[in-house]
């Protein structure tokens, strides 16, 4: 059992560039432990805070400041949680914060840079690295994502379900049996063989959370998310194995109700997070108090699920997220002090470790029989019948096997059984007596014709069979290296499979364009990368609701949207870094293949050298076989250091595998928070047009559209209008004088002056509103642009 009071960490957000810093220190010496110190202006502080202090001081495990990397916080925090949760013990990391203080930079990550992994692709990269390594154990790996809104649960990774509504995700609910624990119904366990399928997972929850969330719900502030890796381990042969689980927590963000001034739907929304975080602290401070015998876990659906967590069966370390701007300040001073309070919380990690029933029967089975054979032996009670035709046939299989068999250590295991003990040995003395294998009768059916054609020759006879025993002996010698070299061949035969499959998995896993493919080489197959933006005309979101069809006129208006979008910059970088990676990925498969293909020559030369060798020594026998042979050393070392560099490069292969799937999930998740993005601006800006404008679409062949559009659509391609038409004030039924109107030549039009254009009016209202609504978002973007370049 190891005690130990919850680690509290805290981490400073970097200052964004209209911030203006409040005043802190950090101070790292302090009896191993560090301080942060805030210092409130008075003026502030009798804005913000009730009491009067200027200064507040704060402990904490470790504290890291603004320039603090996430790979430095996932050696410090996460990596020993990690390796406990390896061991068998339980593990949670939680961030708490305000929102937009970075709990999920921190637990999660950014969207931008793979350098911005947060804690839970570095755990499970991690994770699955060690149990790799550790190959004295079979280990089992399985992860659930739960997110709790509203204090309803809701399974993110239910593969059934597609979700476009949070509540479309099935509903966790949870239960307790009668020892207390508690398990949670519906809540699926996916089961990941590898890290990439891990993080698979990751993004498919991710991905749930995002689609699901709408803006009166933005689940990430407003939820709280617990990603959960389960591992279990078992040796192999033994019933004993060892559970254990890690939650990532990520709180939703824990500003009071006060200051985010909100109403109406937000407010109840707003109450049950205040609620459930309260029911946190609540639970947080019975903990910390000494001798209070009831904890209120059962408060809240956060705090149940977390109940070993918190003053139970786990190693836990919270990580204070703070953002300490002088607008932030308060909120991060309460942050501060729960993490204090936390603190002091005490847990008993236990090793999990639990015997699998269905292993200890097979044990015990054979357990018992041992004990019979021995109990029979040693009491003398034998069977005494005859041993059956078919038990003496085996036990013949079996010594004739031992009698081969070169291995010293090999031993004739015939069981307890006197009467069989008793077979082997009068089997073993007629074998020595009257020598009856294949090759020995042949040797002496041989001395024996010999002996008819030769009889008086004794010499000839004895120089007959030496020369036999020479024969025999080379026989065996090359047989034996045969046996090596198919080995050897088969040993290597399995690693080029191994990297083919890695670079099939590789090439599967990345289904991206690149434009050299005619590279022969095993990584020249990989597919390069994946135009972004043919793929965006996929448009899941907006297309599921149009059942499945996009107008022309919306797609356009994403392609412009897509290019104005502050993402795009992050979608260019990571293509352009993604096509780096191809090209480097490419050039160490082929590589690879090189040294393969060296190692494979090196190899052979060795067999070359036996061969001579054997010969030789077969027309000479002499002690040259049992030489050192310098030319074959030296081909071993060679064939040593292209191995060392072959692994070398292997590995980081592997990463650049690991990276390439990585930077392949950011895009993916970019793009369909752009795509929702678009889905929003678009549905505002057509019941914008609609409002302003209702008979707008008049009639299938005409159409009004006014002078703030001209502009934008002569930027359109230059062939769209041939003809615009000014509408006189007594044609224009609103009295906007100032309207134009232009026809689709493609319809039989109804004003004779209107010529062709190639505008896409479709004379589907739908689709028309379509097309002008995008003309319209577009001119508003461009004055927009025009006045942010103003
Ligand atoms: N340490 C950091 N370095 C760089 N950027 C950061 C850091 N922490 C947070 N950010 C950025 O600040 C923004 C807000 O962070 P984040 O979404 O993680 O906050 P949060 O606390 O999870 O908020 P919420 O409660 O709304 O979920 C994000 O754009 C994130 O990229």
């Amino acid at each position: 059992m190891v005690k130990e009071t919850i680690r509290v960490y805290a981490r400073v957000k970097p200052l964004g560039r209209r911030q203006q810093a409040g005043s802190y220190s950090v101070d790292d010496e302090e009896d191993l432990l560090s301080s942060l110190e805030i210092t409130v202006p008075r003026d502030l502080a009798d804005g913000f805070v009730n009491n009067k202090r200027e200064t507040y001081k704060f402990k904490f495990q470790k504290i890291f400041d603004q320039e603090a990397k996430q790979d430095v916080i996932f050696d410090s925090i996460a990596k020993p949680v990690a390796e406990c949760v390896l061991a068998g013990y339980n593990g949670t990391i939680f961030a708490y914060g305000q929102t937009g203080s970075g709990k999920t930079f921190t637990i999660t990550g950014g969207a931008e840079r793979y350098s911005d992994r947060g804690i839970i692709p570095r755990t499970l990269s991690y994770i699955f690295d060690q149990l790799q390594k550790d190959s004295s154990k079979v280990y089992t790996t399985h992860v659930s994502y739960l997110e709790i809104y509203n204090e309803c649960g809701y399974d993110l990774l239910d593969p059934r379900h597609e979700a476009s509504r949070l509540e479309d995700l099935p509903k966790v609910t949870i239960m307790e049996d009668s020892d207390q624990n508690i398990h949670l119904k519906n809540l699926s366990l996916q089961q990941a063989t590898n890290e990439e399928e891990a993080l698979n997972l990751l993004f498919l929850g991710d991905t749930n959370r995002m689609i699901a969330e709408t803006p009166m719900n933005q689940a990430s502030s407003r939820s709280h998310c617990i990603f959960t890796v389960h591992v279990s381990s078992k040796e192999p042969g033994s019933a004993t194995v060892r559970r254990s689980k890690l939650h990532l927590v990520d709180l939703a963000g824990s500003e009071r109700v006060a200051k985010t001034g909100v109403g109406g739907h937000l407010l109840t929304e707003a109450k049950y997070i205040n609620l459930s975080l309260h029911y946190l602290e609540q639970v947080i401070i019975a903990l910390a108090e000494k001798n209070r015998s009831h904890i209120p876990y059962r408060n809240s659906m956060m705090t149940s699920v977390l109940r070993d967590s918190l003053g139970g069966n786990c190693m836990t370390a919270m990580i204070a997220t703070l953002s300490i701007d002088k607008r932030n300040i308060d909120e991060s001073i309460s942050t501060c002090r729960f993490a204090q309070r936390v603190a002091l919380i005490k847990n008993e990690a236990v090793l999990n470790e639990e015997i699998d029933p269905r292993l200890m029967i097979v044990q015990l089975k054979k357990e018992i029989q041992d004990l019979k054979d021995e109990l029979e032996l040693v009491t003398g009670k034998q069977r005494t019948s005859e041993l059956s035709q078919e038990e003496l046939l085996q036990l013949d299989e079996l010594i004739e096997t031992f009698l081969k068999d070169n291995d010293p250590d090999s031993t004739l295991d015939v069981g307890a059984d006197m009467r069989k003990i008793k077979y082997c040995f009068i089997h073993m003395k007629q074998l020595m007596n009257h020598p009856t294998t294949s090759d020995k009768k042949l040797l002496s059916q041989n001395i024996s014709e010999e002996e008819d054609t030769n009889k008086e020759s004794g010499e000839e006879l004895e120089k007959l069979k030496d020369l036999l025993q020479q024969r025999d002996n080379e026989i065996n010698i090359l047989v034996n290296m045969l046996k090596k070299e198919k080995k050897k061949a088969q040993d290597a035969l399995f690693q080029l499979n191994a990297s083919s499959a890695c670079s099939t998995v590789l090439e599967q896993s990345l289904p991206i364009n690149l434009e050299d493919r005619q590279s022969p080489s095993s990584c020249s197959s990989l597919k390069g990368a994946k135009d972004f933006s043919s793929s965006v005309h996929r448009l899941p979101l907006l297309s599921r609701q149009t059942g499945g069809k996009m107008s022309l006129g919306c797609q356009e208006a994403f392609e412009v949207f897509k290019r104005d979008h502050a993402d795009s910059i992050t979608i260019e970088d990571n293509k352009q870094l993604l096509k780096q990676r191809f090209a480097e990925i490419k050039c160490l498969g082929e590589k690879l293949n090189e040294v393969r293909s060296k190692i494979n020559c090196l190899k052979g030369e060795i067999t070359q050298r036996h061969i001579q060798r054997a010969a030789l020594a077969v027309s000479s026998p002499s002690e040259e076989l049992n030489m050192f042979d310098p030319v074959e050393e030296k081909l071993r070392m060679q064939i040593e250091e292209e191995k060392k560099s072959y692994k070398t490069m292997f590995n980081r292969f592997k990463g650049l595998k690991v990276e390439i799937e990585h930077l392949q999930l950011l895009m993916e998740k970019v793009k369909m928070k752009m795509q929702k993005d678009f889905e929003v601006w678009w549905s505002e800006e057509a019941k914008n047009l609609q409002q302003e404008k209702p008979e707008m679409v008049t009639s299938p062949n005409t159409v009004t559209v006014y002078p703030q559009f001209i502009k934008s659509l002569q930027h359109l391609s230059t062939n769209s209008f041939s003809e615009i038409t000014r509408v006189s004030p007594n044609e224009d039924p609103a009295g906007k004088n100032n309207s134009i109107t232009f026809s689709n030549p493609t319809l039989k039009t109804r004003t004779p002056q209107s010529s062709s254009t190639s505008i896409p009016l479709t004379g589907d209202s739908q689709a028309d509103a379509d097309i002008l609504a995008f003309m319209k978002a577009r001119q508003r973007i461009l004055q927009r642009k025009g006045l942010e370049n103003k």
